[in-house]
């Protein structure tokens, strides 16, 4: 069967015989981590250096002189097509959003920071974040817009994904109600897709002012700027995804890619 995911990777005949090692040894830790299947080994001509011919994942393994003349397809996994960009569930700027400085810059000062909890110390910093960035987590998202948008952007993929789920195999969950607050709703990813499969259910998406700021409701969906701290619409069912304190977001991040 064709490859209905086109993906080619090619290594030039300029390529240093070091360098094809490495590409091919990469490519076997990523077919062992289940990033790649590979499909099968065929004799073929090697592919000329400019091939545009992009119906298969294609690398033209050289470990051997055996081997020079073999061509290795690959096709992608399920857990690979999550990363290709124009999927409708691509979680690809999830994974830009923890790969980002921003959030990769505190894990360099874990250590630290765990020895000042150690010995007891007063004035240390809430979190590796705080001791990165000098603020904690969502002051840095509303003070620097770019890293604000990645980290909704990320947000959004996220809930793009588990909303499928969440509408489809948890429908009973939603029964009897007339209202929910999605508390900490982001831009409102999750709290559309509920309000569009349970017509009868009126949304409202709360989070932080900033970040609901000119965005648009619908007939059963509305946005309300405000510190969950403090007060949150009334609703018959309060909705939570990924709220957690900001103390542990390091960690929680850390956990994510380990
Ligand atoms: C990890 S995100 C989760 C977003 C969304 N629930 C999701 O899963 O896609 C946490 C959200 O909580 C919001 N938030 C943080 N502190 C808040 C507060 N004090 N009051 C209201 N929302 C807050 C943030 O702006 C962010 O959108």
């Amino acid at each position: 069967m064709a490859n209905p995911y086109p993906f080619l990777i090619s290594f030039p005949a300029s390529m240093s015989t070091l360098r094809r090692l490495i590409s091919s040894r990469l490519m076997r830790i990523l077919v062992h981590s289940n990033f790649f299947a590979q499909d099968e080994q065929v004799q073929l001509p090697l592919l000329p250096n400019n091939n545009n011919n992009n119906e298969n994942i294609v690398h033209q393994d050289l470990d051997d002189e055996a081997e020079e003349k073999a061509v290795v397809v690959y096709s992608l996994t399920p857990a690979s097509r999550l990363l290709l960009k124009e999927g409708p569930l691509s979680t690809t700027q999830f994974l830009l959003m923890i790969l980002d400085p921003v959030v990769t810059d505190p894990f360099h000062l874990m250590g630290t920071w765990c020895q000042m909890n150690n010995h007891g110390s007063h004035d240390h910093p809430a979190s590796p974040f705080e001791m990165a960035h000098g603020r904690p987590f969502w002051g840095l998202a509303a003070q620097q817009p770019k890293f604000g948008s990645l980290f909704n952007e990320a947000m959004e993929a996220d809930s793009q994904l588990i909303a499928r789920a969440v509408v489809e195999e948890c429908e009973g969950v939603f029964e009897g109600l007339n209202s929910l607050v999605d508390v900490g709703g982001g831009t409102g990813t999750m709290a559309k897709a509920i309000a569009k499969a349970f017509p009868n259910i009126n949304c409202t998406v709360f989070d932080q002012p900033h970040v609901v700021a000119n965005l648009q409701g619908t007939h059963n969906l509305d946005f309300v700027g405000g510190d969950m701290f403090e007060k949150i619409p009334p609703a018959n069912a309060i909705f939570l995804k990924v709220i957690i304190k900001h103390n542990y977001f390091s960690l929680f991040f850390y956990s994510l890619i380990s």
